[in-house]
Protein backbone atom coordinates (compact mmCIF):
# COMPACT_ATOMS: atom_id res chain seq x y z
CA UNK A 1 0.00 0.00 0.00
CA UNK A 2 2.97 2.84 0.82
CA UNK A 3 4.10 1.57 -1.90
CA UNK A 4 1.78 2.34 -4.38
CA UNK A 5 1.25 5.39 -2.60
CA UNK A 6 4.92 6.81 -2.59
CA UNK A 7 4.72 5.39 -6.35
CA UNK A 8 1.52 7.27 -7.19
CA UNK A 9 2.52 10.37 -5.81
CA UNK A 10 5.92 10.04 -7.40
CA UNK A 11 4.06 10.12 -10.98
CA UNK A 12 2.11 13.18 -9.53
CA UNK A 13 4.59 14.57 -8.74
CA UNK A 14 3.84 15.47 -5.16
CA UNK A 15 6.69 15.38 -2.57
CA UNK A 16 8.91 16.46 -5.11
CA UNK A 17 12.14 17.00 -3.51
CA UNK A 18 12.77 21.17 -3.38
CA UNK A 19 16.26 22.48 -3.90
CA UNK A 20 17.94 24.14 -0.81
CA UNK A 21 18.89 27.88 -2.25
CA UNK A 22 20.52 30.29 0.27
CA UNK A 23 20.22 34.13 -0.59
CA UNK A 24 23.82 35.33 1.42
CA UNK A 25 25.01 39.01 1.45
CA UNK A 26 25.60 42.00 3.31
CA UNK A 27 23.40 44.04 5.07
CA UNK A 28 21.44 46.40 2.97
CA UNK A 29 22.32 44.06 -0.94
CA UNK A 30 19.02 43.43 -1.62
CA UNK A 31 18.30 40.00 -0.52
CA UNK A 32 14.73 40.43 0.59
CA UNK A 33 14.07 42.48 -2.40
CA UNK A 34 15.65 40.23 -4.47
CA UNK A 35 13.37 36.80 -2.47
CA UNK A 36 9.92 38.39 -3.13
CA UNK A 37 11.16 39.47 -7.20
CA UNK A 38 11.54 36.09 -7.64
CA UNK A 39 8.55 34.89 -5.46
CA UNK A 40 5.98 37.26 -6.53
CA UNK A 41 7.67 39.50 -9.50
CA UNK A 42 6.89 42.19 -7.55
CA UNK A 43 9.20 44.93 -5.77
CA UNK A 44 8.03 44.91 -1.93
CA UNK A 45 8.78 47.32 1.07
CA UNK A 46 11.59 45.86 3.04
CA UNK A 47 12.90 46.03 6.60
CA UNK A 48 16.18 44.80 7.87
CA UNK A 49 15.71 41.52 8.26
CA UNK A 50 16.83 40.29 12.13
CA UNK A 51 16.21 36.53 11.01
CA UNK A 52 15.75 34.91 8.15
CA UNK A 53 12.24 34.62 5.31
CA UNK A 54 12.04 31.11 3.14
CA UNK A 55 9.77 30.90 0.46
CA UNK A 56 9.37 28.19 -1.81
CA UNK A 57 9.86 29.12 -5.74
CA UNK A 58 9.35 27.29 -8.22
CA UNK A 59 11.53 28.43 -11.43
CA UNK A 60 11.84 26.78 -14.88
CA UNK A 61 9.67 23.74 -13.40
CA UNK A 62 12.37 23.37 -10.72
CA UNK A 63 11.01 23.72 -6.83
CA UNK A 64 13.49 25.55 -4.66
CA UNK A 65 13.24 26.63 -1.47
CA UNK A 66 14.59 29.89 -1.02
CA UNK A 67 16.19 31.09 2.08
CA UNK A 68 16.96 34.56 2.93
CA UNK A 69 19.16 35.66 5.60
CA UNK A 70 19.63 38.70 7.40
CA UNK A 71 23.21 40.56 6.64
CA UNK A 72 23.52 42.64 9.38
CA UNK A 73 27.35 41.90 11.06
CA UNK A 74 25.96 40.55 13.95
CA UNK A 75 23.60 38.20 12.31
CA UNK A 76 26.15 36.96 9.65
CA UNK A 77 27.69 34.37 12.51
CA UNK A 78 24.23 32.34 12.16
CA UNK A 79 24.52 31.61 8.15
CA UNK A 80 26.25 28.85 8.79
CA UNK A 81 23.13 26.96 10.58
CA UNK A 82 21.55 26.88 7.25
CA UNK A 83 24.59 26.12 5.23
CA UNK A 84 23.64 21.75 5.47
CA UNK A 85 22.20 20.29 2.03
CA UNK A 86 22.66 23.55 -0.10
CA UNK A 87 22.59 22.83 -3.73
CA UNK A 88 23.18 26.61 -4.20
CA UNK A 89 24.28 30.18 -2.68
CA UNK A 90 22.94 33.61 -4.46
CA UNK A 91 25.37 36.27 -3.13
CA UNK A 92 23.91 39.44 -3.28
CA UNK A 93 26.43 42.33 -3.48
CA UNK A 94 25.21 46.03 -3.66
CA UNK A 95 27.49 47.68 -6.55
CA UNK A 96 27.17 51.14 -5.23
CA UNK A 97 28.83 49.84 -2.08
CA UNK A 98 31.74 50.07 -3.01
CA UNK A 99 33.68 51.04 0.76
CA UNK A 100 32.35 47.67 1.94
CA UNK A 101 32.98 45.52 -1.24
CA UNK A 102 35.97 44.26 0.75
CA UNK A 103 34.33 43.32 3.42
CA UNK A 104 31.26 41.61 1.54
CA UNK A 105 34.49 39.56 -0.16
CA UNK A 106 36.01 38.35 3.37
CA UNK A 107 32.19 37.36 4.01
CA UNK A 108 32.44 35.62 1.08
CA UNK A 109 35.28 33.89 1.32
CA UNK A 110 34.85 32.41 4.52
CA UNK A 111 31.47 31.47 3.43
CA UNK A 112 33.15 29.44 0.53
CA UNK A 113 35.95 27.88 2.99
CA UNK A 114 33.06 25.87 4.75
CA UNK A 115 32.91 22.29 4.18
CA UNK A 116 29.10 21.94 4.23
CA UNK A 117 29.25 24.23 1.11
CA UNK A 118 32.02 22.67 -0.51
CA UNK A 119 29.46 21.49 -3.26
CA UNK A 120 27.12 24.53 -3.44
CA UNK A 121 27.10 26.54 -6.73
CA UNK A 122 27.62 30.19 -6.49
CA UNK A 123 25.39 32.95 -8.59
CA UNK A 124 27.09 36.35 -7.34
CA UNK A 125 24.47 38.89 -8.21
CA UNK A 126 25.87 42.54 -8.71
CA UNK A 127 22.64 44.37 -7.72
CA UNK A 128 21.65 47.82 -8.25
CA UNK A 129 22.89 48.76 -11.63
CA UNK A 130 19.95 50.96 -12.18
CA UNK A 131 22.01 53.55 -9.70
CA UNK A 132 24.53 55.64 -11.43
CA UNK A 133 28.09 54.82 -10.15
CA UNK A 134 27.51 50.94 -9.89
CA UNK A 135 30.19 49.01 -10.55
CA UNK A 136 29.54 46.35 -13.31
CA UNK A 137 30.02 42.60 -13.16
CA UNK A 138 33.76 42.20 -14.39
CA UNK A 139 35.41 44.63 -11.98
CA UNK A 140 33.10 43.66 -8.77
CA UNK A 141 34.62 39.93 -10.12
CA UNK A 142 37.80 40.95 -9.80
CA UNK A 143 37.20 42.35 -6.09
CA UNK A 144 35.29 39.47 -4.74
CA UNK A 145 38.66 37.40 -6.61
CA UNK A 146 35.72 34.97 -8.46
CA UNK A 147 38.42 34.46 -11.08
CA UNK A 148 40.62 32.16 -8.53
CA UNK A 149 38.21 30.32 -7.32
CA UNK A 150 38.70 26.19 -7.56
CA UNK A 151 36.41 23.28 -7.94
CA UNK A 152 33.27 25.66 -7.80
CA UNK A 153 30.24 26.27 -10.43
CA UNK A 154 30.25 30.05 -10.52
CA UNK A 155 28.83 33.05 -12.64
CA UNK A 156 28.46 36.52 -11.77
CA UNK A 157 25.41 38.84 -13.04
CA UNK A 158 24.76 42.38 -13.12
CA UNK A 159 21.38 42.86 -11.69
CA UNK A 160 18.77 44.97 -10.25
CA UNK A 161 15.85 43.61 -7.94
CA UNK A 162 14.08 46.29 -8.66
CA UNK A 163 14.05 47.16 -12.95
CA UNK A 164 14.39 42.84 -12.95
CA UNK A 165 17.38 43.51 -14.91
CA UNK A 166 19.98 40.68 -15.18
CA UNK A 167 17.44 38.26 -12.73
CA UNK A 168 16.49 35.91 -14.74
CA UNK A 169 19.87 35.48 -16.92
CA UNK A 170 21.01 34.90 -13.47
CA UNK A 171 18.13 32.61 -12.79
CA UNK A 172 18.76 30.79 -15.73
CA UNK A 173 21.94 29.70 -14.76
CA UNK A 174 21.55 28.53 -11.55
CA UNK A 175 18.89 26.41 -13.25
CA UNK A 176 21.29 24.72 -15.50
CA UNK A 177 23.97 24.40 -13.06
CA UNK A 178 21.81 22.94 -10.13
CA UNK A 179 19.98 20.62 -12.88
CA UNK A 180 23.75 19.07 -14.48
CA UNK A 181 25.01 18.70 -11.06
CA UNK A 182 21.54 16.17 -10.07
N1 LIG B 1 18.00 51.14 -6.49
C1 LIG B 1 17.91 49.88 -6.06
N2 LIG B 1 17.60 49.64 -4.78
C2 LIG B 1 17.51 48.35 -4.38
C3 LIG B 1 17.71 47.26 -5.26
N3 LIG B 1 17.54 46.12 -4.57
C4 LIG B 1 17.26 46.48 -3.31
N4 LIG B 1 17.24 47.84 -3.19
C5 LIG B 1 16.95 48.63 -1.99
O1 LIG B 1 17.99 48.41 -1.05
C6 LIG B 1 17.45 48.46 0.28
C7 LIG B 1 17.78 47.19 1.03
O2 LIG B 1 17.11 46.09 0.41
P1 LIG B 1 16.81 44.73 1.18
O3 LIG B 1 16.29 43.79 0.18
O4 LIG B 1 16.00 44.98 2.40
O5 LIG B 1 18.29 44.34 1.64
P2 LIG B 1 18.77 43.03 2.42
O6 LIG B 1 19.98 42.55 1.69
O7 LIG B 1 17.65 42.08 2.57
O8 LIG B 1 19.23 43.62 3.83
P3 LIG B 1 19.26 42.87 5.27
O9 LIG B 1 17.94 42.23 5.46
O10 LIG B 1 19.54 43.95 6.26
O11 LIG B 1 20.38 41.88 5.20
C8 LIG B 1 15.93 48.69 0.12
O12 LIG B 1 15.69 50.09 0.25
C9 LIG B 1 15.66 48.21 -1.30
O13 LIG B 1 14.55 48.84 -1.89
C10 LIG B 1 18.03 47.55 -6.64
O14 LIG B 1 18.23 46.69 -7.49
N5 LIG B 1 18.12 48.88 -6.96
MG1 LIG C 1 16.66 41.34 4.18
Amino acid sequence: MGGWVSRLSALAGWGKKEVRILILGLDNAGKTTLLYRLKIGEVVTTVPTIGFNVESVTYKNLNFNVWDLGGQTSIRPYWRCYYANTAAVIFVVDATDKERLSTASEELQAMLNEEELREAALLVFANKQDQPGALGASEISTILELPKLKNRSWSIVACSAVTNLGIHEGMDWLVQTVQDSQ
